[in-house]
């Protein structure tokens, strides 16, 4: 197993935001995490990332503990993209994705091929002289991403070294992207996958994570409520529980993935309920039980 958590907690200013969280995920999967705002998604991530360490439980990269790995060993394995990562200098495209080779101490020519391969890549190439501070909230995320592949790549294209050995943390990294670049961001993620990377990705696009997760989980008040496929987590009970509102599951015509839609009955008055923050515990009894469970076969 590549990476291996058990029995995570962690507190945070006196309150405990992640409880008791077990994940296990495999070299070349694509995990999806899902959850209401504050569900502890980005602290989730934040911990995998060596931002916290003072969680109790354990956690294993490869076999070995996070936490006795240090900081140079740990960027050299994972790659972060960070839930909107604001800059305030005014550096230029090309030198935003030159920094994701800072961690490797190599060559000069290869950065400079390894840059222009994750710029080609996210197709951000006829940006990189533009200052990054000028570019729209899309395109900010997209050079994001070329970063983080620069981080992780060691040759300039997708080749069999990385299989295995490499994670990637994804925190709501499509936030701003039209939508025929957050799917060009999915396939990415996709294609390192196949190479045999580690992908965890937040998202909060059902139809995204339909289309991309080998596994979904969903967490919910900081815990794990369900983990497993999309047919088996894409339901309307688990998105109740887990989002506090009433949805159908449909199913895509050519496809075959889960379409999630809000029925319409039970969402068109949620600003009568009053509690749209699910991290406190909200009144699932004010959704009405009619709606049925999943037309998923
Ligand atoms: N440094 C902190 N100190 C205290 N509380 C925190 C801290 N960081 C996060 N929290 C709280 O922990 C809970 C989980 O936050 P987190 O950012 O992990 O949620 P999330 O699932 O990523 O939400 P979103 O979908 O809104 O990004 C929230 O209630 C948040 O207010």
């Amino acid at each position: 197993m590549m990476l291996d958590i058990q029995n995570i907690s962690l507190s945070l200013g006196g309150r405990r935001i992640l409880q008791h969280v077990s994940l296990q995920a495999k070299a070349g999967e694509l995990c999806v995490v899902m959850g209401a705002n504050g569900a502890g998604k980005t602290t989730l991530l934040k911990v995998l990332a060596g931002e916290y360490r003072h969680y109790t439980g354990q956690i294993r990269l490869h076999g070995e503990q996070l936490q006795s790995l240090s900081v140079a060993e740990q960027a050299q394995r994972r790659a972060v993209l960070s839930q909107q990562v604001v800059l305030q200098l005014a550096f230029t495209v090309r030198e935003v994705v030159q920094m994701g080779r800072f961690v490797h101490h190599a060559a000069p020519e290869l950065d400079t091929a390894i840059v222009d391969y994750a710029m080609d890549t996210m197709q951000v190439a006829d940006l990189a002289g533009r200052s990054w501070v000028t570019l729209s909230g899309g395109q900010q995320q997209r050079v994001h991403m070329a970063r983080v592949l620069a981080q992780l790549l060691e040759k300039p294209q997708l080749e069999k070294s990385i299989a295995g050995k490499k994670m990637l943390l994804l925190d709501e990294p499509v936030t701003g992207m039209d939508i025929r670049h957050q799917q060009l961001a999915l396939q990415l993620a996709k294609k390192l996958t196949e190479h045999g990377m580690l992908v965890i990705a937040v998202l909060h696009d059902f139809q995204l994570a339909a289309a991309y997760a080998d596994q979904l989980i969903f967490l919910h008040q900081g815990g794990v409520h369900v983990a497993g496929s999309v047919q088996e987590v894409l339901t309307a009970s688990h998105i109740r529980h887990c989002f506090g509102i009433g949805v159908q599951v449909l199913v895509h015509p050519q496809c075959n993935h889960p379409i999630v839609i809000p029925a319409f009955a039970e969402t068109s008055n949620l600003l009568y309920h009053g509690n749209n923050d699910l991290f406190s515990p909200v009144s699932m009894e004010q959704l009405p039980d009619s709606q049925p469970e999943s037309t998923h076969p």
